[in-house]
């Protein structure tokens, strides 16, 4: 688990951006994956985790969207698609004025994977300059979760996938956990989605992922990270004709100019 990791893996107790970016760093390099708990004080963590619950009370969660970016309901042979993934989503850009705290969450994670680019090989060969927008994620709790996957299969031009898990008190009995396959089934590992967590791993089939059968309101915010050169040819295989929430990118450069000012 996740938890046991960190006793193989131990993350820094310093919590100044280069600390932390030589440990995602090195983590990612040698197990493709990071975990870092307590990313915020617990107080901002509560802060993030009202905002969404907010945004879920305010009825803007829609439909996990499948591919070709319709929801189940309205694509009929897609129903099938209905059981592989229950979450219902809202996407952000990272500058609304009404939630401050996840804007917060989002300037911070940006810092930390520009921070991690600034390394010597920090991000493993990729070349970062954009990410996707924030997606915030609730899955309703009544056992479904979201089949086997990998995000990026085929090149789409994400290679990091960040997630920031929100559940207060979250245990075993509840479910929910993301289980992130290894090769020859060996050594799996199971994520659990607590308050306050930061998961970061290679987006592409180094990590097949699922999220086992949730019995609570699961929250989790997601963002990708955008290798240049790969989002450059897979624009030029014309692989967006339909702009999704999913495609759009944002420049990190803007970030690091806010970040220095
Ligand atoms: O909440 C978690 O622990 C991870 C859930 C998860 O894998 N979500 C997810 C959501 C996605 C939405 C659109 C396209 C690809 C996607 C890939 N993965
Ligand atoms: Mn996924």
């Amino acid at each position: 688990s996740a938890t046991k990791l960190r006793e193989h893996f131990p993350q820094p107790l310093k919590k100044d951006l280069k600390s932390r970016a030589e440990f995602i760093s090195r983590s990612l390099k040698e197990i493709h994956l990071c975990v870092i708990d307590e990313l915020f004080e617990h107080d901002i963590a509560l802060k993030i985790l009202a905002e969404v619950k907010e945004l879920h009370s305010s009825g803007i969660f829609q439909d996990g969207l499948l591919s070709g970016g319709k929801t189940a309901s309205e694509d009929e042979e897609k129903f099938t698609e209905k059981k592989i993934r229950g979450d219902k989503i809202t996407w952000l850009e990272g500058n609304e004025i009404h939630v401050p705290s996840i804007v917060k969450l989002i300037e911070l994670v940006d810092s930390l994977v520009i921070s991690c680019g600034e390394l010597p090989d920090g991000l493993n060969g990729y070349f970062v300059e954009g990410r996707s927008k924030a997606m915030v994620a609730c899955y309703p709790g009544n056992g479904t979760g979201y089949k086997r996957h990998v995000d990026n299969p085929d090149g789409d031009g994400r290679c990091l996938t960040v997630i920031y898990y929100l559940n207060q008190g979250w245990g075993e009995d509840v479910g929910g956990k993301l289980k992130i396959y290894r090769p020859d089934d060996s050594n799996n590992i199971h994520v659990e989605p607590v308050l306050n967590r930061l998961l970061l791993f290679w987006s592409d089939g180094r990590n097949p992922h699922e999220v086992l059968p949730a019995y609570f309101t699961r929250y989790a915010i997601t963002i990708w990270y955008f290798d240049a050169e790969q989002r450059r040819r897979a624009k030029q295989l014309h692989k967006f004709e339909t702009m999704r929430d999913l495609d759009v990118e944002f420049a990190l450069s803007d970030v690091e100019a806010k970040r220095k000012e």
